[in-house]
This record gives C-alpha cells, structure tokens and sequence, in this order.
C-alpha cells in the first residue's frame, strides 16, 4: 500500500500520480484526490493500483448517482463533475497535441458540453442472458462478457426500463429462454431500443438465434401495451458466434411507420441496422460546427470522406455547391440516398468504395475541392490518403475525429505539409464516459 497525489486522468479514465517518479495508474482516483493505493501490477516503467482509501477527496468529485457505476462498462468517470469532465477531455486533446502532434501553438477550446448528460442517448443495446430464476438484461463490464443487470441505465431514455421488464415478462409467461453461450442454447440475445429525440417514437429490435420465435403476437401486444410510442419492432437473426451484434436476416414483427429523427433542418429515416449517431444533440451541435470551420458560402465542392450513412454530407449540402460522400460500407451509403431524397438534395453525390483508392479518379471528374472533411473510425486515416491529401493541397481540410491520438498523428502529417490546425474544438457526445469527439480546421499556408 502506498500514499499518493493524483496529478492527472488517463484515456481510460484511471488517476496518473507519480511516487519517486514512478508512474502510477490508480483506478477509481481523481485528479485533486489523496489516496492509499492498493498495487495490483507493476511493470518497469509503471504500475496499476487501485484505491483504498481516499484520505482528501479532490473538489471535484462527485457521488455517482449510478448503483453499477463503476461495475457496468459503459460509464468511466460518473465520479467527477461534468464540468470538470469537460476540463478534462480539453486536457486529454491538448496532450495529445502537444506529446504526439508537436503542435502547442493552436489553442485548443473549452469543450463544447451537453446542456444535460443524462438520458442523452438515443439508443440501447442491452445483452440477454439467463438466470437462475428468469432472464436477466443488462451490459457488459468493460473488456468483458460478464453481465452487469441494468434495467435502468441513467444516460438512455427512462422508458427503456418498463419496455425491458415486457420482454422479461414474455420470456417467462412463454418459456422463452435467453441465448446461453456456453450450452450454445436458447433464443433471445440481445434487445436494441432507439428512442427519436424529436417525436419519441421508437423502435426495437430483437436479435435473437432461431428464426422462429414463439408467441411473438403475445410479444408485439406486450410491448405495444406498455409503450404506444412504440412505432416498429423487428426481429434480427443471427446464429453465429461473433462480436457482431446483428445477423444478416431481418423481419418486421410489427411496422406501423418509419423510424425518423431529425437533426437541424434535416429529417433522417434510420433502417432497423443503420448506424446514427446516438446523441442526437450534441450530433447536431458537432455537425454545425463542422459546417462553421469549413466557412461554407454556397458555392463549394466539398469532399466528406468516411461519410457513413450521409448525415454531415446532407447537413453540409444546404450550404455548398456539391458534395461528394465517400464510404466503404455499401448499405450505409442506401441509407445515404434515403436520405438525400427525403430531404429533397440534388447537390450530393455517393461513392462506395476506400477514401484512400477513391480520391483520385474523383479529383479527376471534379478537380481540385475547396474543402475536404474527413472522419475515419478510432484508426485514423490511411497513410496513403495522408499523402494524397498532400498532392492534392486544398485550401481547407477539416477533420473530425473520435480517438485525440491518431487525430494528433494525422495532423502532425498534414502540418508538415503545409496546413496549419487553426482551430481545434472538443465535442463531448458521451458525458461520463472518456471518449471525445474533435474537429480542427486545417487551413493550408499561403
Ligand atoms: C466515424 S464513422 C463516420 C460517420 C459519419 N461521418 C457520421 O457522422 O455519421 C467512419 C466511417 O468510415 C467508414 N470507413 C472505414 N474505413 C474507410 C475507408 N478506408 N474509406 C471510406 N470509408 C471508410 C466506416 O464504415 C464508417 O462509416
């Protein structure tokens, strides 16, 4: 057992302090506190301990309000203010500039926070396991498939928890048994609600491992009954043994209108397995000031690489000339150009294919775009694009990003090419958890 000052946050949330210069990672600590940490590892260059005492707690702790926290996987750092979490991402952004990207010179800006960070999310994938007297629905501790019980999780929406204990209610009154991985038997894994910030209308989706689902009108009935804004229910199948949730069969169980959130002026009509952003406004708020970085005026051609299903492109068109989306997953881009014709856009035009192996022949049909917006997954982008992105030499490129370290390396790249990051704005799109969203203006050099 050791004393020890935490001076600093991790990316994953644990408490940096430092003995004789020893590096340690204190689970549970906060920047601020005092504590008596218990050692569980120590390596040559540092060590993971958790606390076992607090001895002066920081100012800016906080009693998480959550009874799984910290046991559930989905939250980190319910124990710290949001403000102070605020702060923090800010931190991790600006280190992750200075140590990886060499940049110190461009300020980065307070982060842009929610106005509540509970119930902000628009969606919920809760995993299906079996008791011993019953179902039992929950999520995963993190880097685990041990099953944490929630039925009321504080950041989804607060009907989750009554359309949860109908599914529950089903399974028992029909003998329906939860999927068991280990005697590879039962039926029901998992249940996906998404809730649409702007009518409350939702949807569900049951995956579950055999096709055939018994008493599934008892179950519709159920659910309708206990929540009337409940508008589709469908029933996913997947078989397989593996990490991904869905299976590649669907079937409506109950479908009176389409799923449609709408963020801005833009409505969005989301598919049983299309991704959405699932924090409609802070989506809104990260979207708009992409829009604002790039200096739209009406009259660009604008590249949004790694566009996904089309959400930033159609926010962006309003206000460009054309925009050309690029996305390697081909049903994304069907949602894509769903959604350009209900919001009625002529001016966007889809490729499905690697940005890396895109860019050329498309820079070719339009010349050179006035702004290129990238946002690749927690990878970064493909060094190749890197270098094109150097031949090509737009005036502006604006890059969202949701991991600060590869941002960091790719704009260290992109600086030593001539562009200069001249704004870089954190997003937090996931209160209590350490992920962060950013954007930075990268304006090339005269
Ligand atoms: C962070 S998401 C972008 C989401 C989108 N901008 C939005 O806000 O909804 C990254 C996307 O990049 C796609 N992707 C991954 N590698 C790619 C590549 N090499 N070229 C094009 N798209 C890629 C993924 O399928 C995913 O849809």
């Amino acid at each position: 057992m050791f004393k020890v000052k935490i001076i600093d946050l991790s990316e994953s949330g644990h408490g940096i302090g430092k003995v004789d210069g020893f590096t340690w990672f204190v689970e549970g600590a906060v920047p601020g506190d005092l504590v008596m940490a218990r050692p569980i590892r120590q390596k040559k260059t540092y060590g993971n301990a958790v606390v076992h005492e607090i001895l002066k707690a920081s100012d800016s702790r906080t009693t998480p309000p959550c009874p799984v926290f910290p046991r559930c996987g989905g939250c980190q750092i319910q124990h710290i203010q949001y403000s102070e979490q605020l702060k923090l991402k800010q931190k991790l952004v600006k280190d992750a500039f200075q140590r990886i990207g060499g940049i110190s010179s461009t300020p980065v800006l307070p982060t842009l926070g929610m106005k509540d960070p509970w119930q902000y999310r628009n969606k919920g994938i809760y995993h299906v396991h079996p008791g011993k007297s019953g179902p039992v629905i929950g999520f995963y501790q993190e880097k685990s498939h041990v099953l944490v019980p929630v039925l009321d999780c504080l950041i989804q929406s607060a009907s989750h928890s009554k359309i949860l204990k109908a599914l529950m209610q089903y399974m028992r009154d029909f003998d329906v048994e939860a999927f068991d991985s280990h005697r590879k038997k039962g039926v029901i894994r998992e249940i996906v609600i998404r809730e649409s910030a702007a009518s409350g209308h939702i949807m569900i989706v049951l995956v579950t491992t055999t096709k055939s689902l018994k008493m599934s009108n008892a179950l519709v009935k159920l659910l309708t009954e206990t929540n009337p804004n409940i508008v589709s229910i469908y029933q996913n199948i997947n078989p397989r043994e593996n990490v991904h949730v869905f299976g590649h069969e669907t079937r409506p169980l109950f479908e009176t209108q389409s799923f449609v959130e709408k963020m801005g002026d833009a409505v969005f009509e989301i598919s049983p397995l299309s991704f959405f952003q699932v924090n409609t406004r802070q989506a809104d708020v990260l979207y708009g000031k992409t829009v604002d970085f790039a200096g739209l005026t009406g009259n660009e051609i604008v590249y949004d690489l790694y566009c996904g299903t089309g959400t930033l492109a159609i926010h962006m068109a309003s206000k460009a000339k054309h925009v050309y989306g690029v996305e390697l997953y081909a049903p994304a881009i069907e949602d894509a150009k769903r959604n350009t014709a209900l919001n009625g856009m002529n001016n966007i035009s889809w490729l499905i294919g690697k940005a890396e192996e895109e860019i050329e022949g498309l820079i070719e049909r339009t010349g050179t775009p006035d702004v290129i917006v990238l946002d690749p997954p927690r990878s970064g982008c493909d060094s190749a694009l890197i270098e094109m992105l150097k031949t090509i030499s737009p005036s502006k490129i604006v890059y969202v990003s949701c991991k600060p370290s590869t941002l960091a390396r790719d704009v260290k790249m992109l600086s030593e090419a001539g562009y200069e990051a001249v704004k870089i704005q954190p997003v937090d799109m996931f209160g209590h958890s350490m992920h962060v969203e950013t954007i930075v203006a990268l304006y090339k050099k005269d």
